[in-house]
């Protein structure tokens, strides 16, 4: 099996679990507990610019998190601006307003750019090394590449428990995370 193939495999079997247990009665307490336990370790990163994301399909939803950080600092979200790019991230609060952006996601209709300084990244699965994979669109890992070129970054994953997975096949251009949240809390890597 190629990597992409092996990729997708995963893709495929953690967004069924992923989807399943959105449905759930158990997702509204773990996306209050999962936001509770970002939020501690974001603690002392507060007053940075923070990028959070406007949650899609299953996606676990980080807007608590993001509404409680908006007094301390800049909060952005995720713009595509190609295929092939990494993304931007223009500034967002509860009175941003937005429009449908490409693949679905919410985008602010006025652009505020901003260099994030933490990014609290969506994902479909992640290992217990750190790794993650997304939609397979590359945007996330062109991201972090570039801002950890540019400077520190700290990169922390937010999902449901059910989307780990004990490993995946890995290939270089894969950015890893610094940490991950899910409802039983947070884990550094
Ligand atoms: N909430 C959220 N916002 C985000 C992302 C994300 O993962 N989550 N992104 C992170 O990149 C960017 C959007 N990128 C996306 C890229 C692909 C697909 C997607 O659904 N892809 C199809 C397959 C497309 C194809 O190969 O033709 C799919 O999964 O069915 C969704 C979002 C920017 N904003
Ligand atoms: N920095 C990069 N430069 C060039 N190509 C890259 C880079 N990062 C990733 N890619 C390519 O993008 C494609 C998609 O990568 P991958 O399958 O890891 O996406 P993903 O992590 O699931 O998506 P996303 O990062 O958007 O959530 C792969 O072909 C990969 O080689």
């Amino acid at each position: 099996m190629t990597l992409m193939a092996q990729k997708q495999s995963v893709r495929r079997d953690i967004l069924k679990a992923r989807r399943d247990f959105h449905d759930s009665a158990a997702a509204q307490a773990a996306t209050k507990a999962a936001c509770g336990h970002l939020l501690e370790l974001l603690a002392p990163h507060q007053g940075k610019a923070i990028a959070g994301y406007m949650p899609i399909r299953s996606e676990i939803d980080p807007l608590a998190a993001m509404a409680a950080l908006v007094p301390h600092g800049p909060v952005a979200v995720p713009v595509i601006e190609g295929e092939n790019l990494p993304l931007n991230f223009h500034r967002w609060d509860h009175k941003t307003p937005m429009e449908t952006g490409q693949f679905g996601a919410m985008i602010p209709i006025h652009a505020q750019p901003i260099t994030p300084q933490v990014v609290i990244v969506p994902l479909v699965a992640f290992s217990r090394a750190g790794h993650r994979l997304g939609y397979g669109g590359g945007f996330y890992d062109r991201t972090l590449a570039r801002l950890r070129a540019q400077g520190a970054v700290f990169a922390v994953g937010l999902a449901y428990g059910v989307q780990e997975v004990d490993s995946f096949a890995t290939e270089g251009t894969d950015q890893r995370l610094d940490a991950v949240v899910t409802q039983a809390g947070a884990r550094l890597f």
